[in-house]
C-alpha cells in the first residue's frame, strides 16, 4: 500500500531522513517510533509529499507520488488523510463545517456532503455535537472530529502524527480504540508516529524504529489490544498509584 524506496530528505546539509526503504502493507497499522529528532514526523510527511524527498521514490497504492503533476497529486491526496497532535481544527467553524471542509476541498458533490458529514461524525460517535464549536469540546472529542474530517473522502491511508500526545491516558486509549475501529471496519491502512512505546504496542501490527533519520529495525508486534480504561474515579487512583498516568 505504501512503499518508500531509498528516500532521503535533507534540511540544508542535515540528513533528517536517510536512505529509507520501507513497505507498509494494505490494512496494516504501522508504528514509527524513535527519540526526538529521529525523523519520525518528516518520514510521515514524506508519505503524502508534504515533505518532498531529495531523492528516492514514494508509492501509494501503486501510484508513484513523486512522479505526479500538481493536479494529479491533489487527486491522489484525497485518499490520504492526516491527523495531528494538536488537532488543527478551524476555531470559528462548527464541528459539521470542520468535517465538510475536507469534502469542499475535494469537490465532493454538494448534494451528498451533508449526509457524508453526518455519516463520518456518527462513526466517531459525535453526531450530536455537529453544531458545536471546537472550543466547546474536550481534547478527545476534538481529535475525533479531526479523524472524521480525515476520513471524509473515503480515505485509504490515515497518517497520524502523535495523535494522542496531547491527551491524558484514558482519552488516549479512547482515541486508539477509534483508530482500531477505522482500521478494522473501514480497512484503512494506518501509519502512526509516537514517542510512546505503550501507544505503539497497543494497536500497531508492526513498528519501525528510527534512529538519526535511518531505519534501525522493523519489528512485528503481537496483538495486545488497547488498554481497557474506565472513567471510574478508582481507575484514576489506580493509574496514579501505578505511576502510569501521563506519558511513558
Ligand atoms: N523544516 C525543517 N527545517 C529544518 N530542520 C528540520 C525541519 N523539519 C525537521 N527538521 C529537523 O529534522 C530532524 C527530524 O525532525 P522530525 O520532526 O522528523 O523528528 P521527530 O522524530 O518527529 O522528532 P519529535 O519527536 O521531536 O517530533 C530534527 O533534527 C529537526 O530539527
Amino acid at each position: 500500500m505504501i512503499q518508500l524506496q531509498q528516500v532521503t530528505r535533507k534540511f540544508g546539509s542535515f540528513m533528517a531522513v536517510q536512505d529509507v526503504t520501507l513497505t507498509v502493507a494494505k490494512g496494516e497499522i504501522h508504528g514509527l517510533i524513535g527519540a526526538s529528532g529521529a525523523g519520525k514526523s518528516t518520514l510521515l510527511r514524506l508519505m503524502n509529499l508534504l515533505e518532498v524527498p531529495d531523492s528516492g521514490n514514494i508509492f501509494i497504492n501503486g501510484q508513484q507520488l513523486t512522479a505526479l503533476k500538481n493536479a494529479e497529486l491533489r487527486e491522489a491526496r484525497k485518499s490520504i488523510g492526516m491527523i495531528f497532535q494538536h488537532f488543527h481544527l478551524v476555531a470559528n467553524k462548527t464541528v459539521r463545517d470542520n468535517v465538510e471542509i475536507a469534502l469542499v476541498l475535494a469537490n465532493y458533490p454538494k448534494k451528498l456532503r451533508k449526509a457524508r458529514v453526518m455519516e463520518c461524525l456518527k462513526f466517531v460517535g459525535l453526531e450530536q455535537f455537529a453544531n458545536q464549536y471546537p472550543a466547546q469540546l474536550s481534547g478527545g472529542q476534538k481529535q475525533r472530529v479531526a479523524i472524521a474530517r480525515a476520513l471524509a473522502n473515503k480515505t485509504a491511508v490515515l497518517l497520524c502524527d502523535e495523535p494522542t500526545s496531547a491527551l491524558d491516558a484514558n482519552t488516549s486509549a479512547e482515541i486508539l480504540r477509534v483508530l482500531q475501529k477505522v482500521n478494522v471496519e473501514l480497512g484503512v491502512t494506518i501509519v502512526l508516529v509516537s514517542h510512546e512505546l505503550e501507544v505503539v504496542k497497543s494497536i500497531c501490527h508492526r513498528a519501525t524504529v528510527l534512529d538519526a533519520g535511518q531505519i534501525y529495525e522493523t519489528v512485528e508486534l503481537t496483538p495486545s489490544g488497547v488498554l481497557e480504561t474506565s472513567h471510574h474515579p478508582q481507575s484514576f487512583v489506580d493509574q496514579l498509584v501505578k505511576g502510569g498516568f501521563g506519558h511513558a
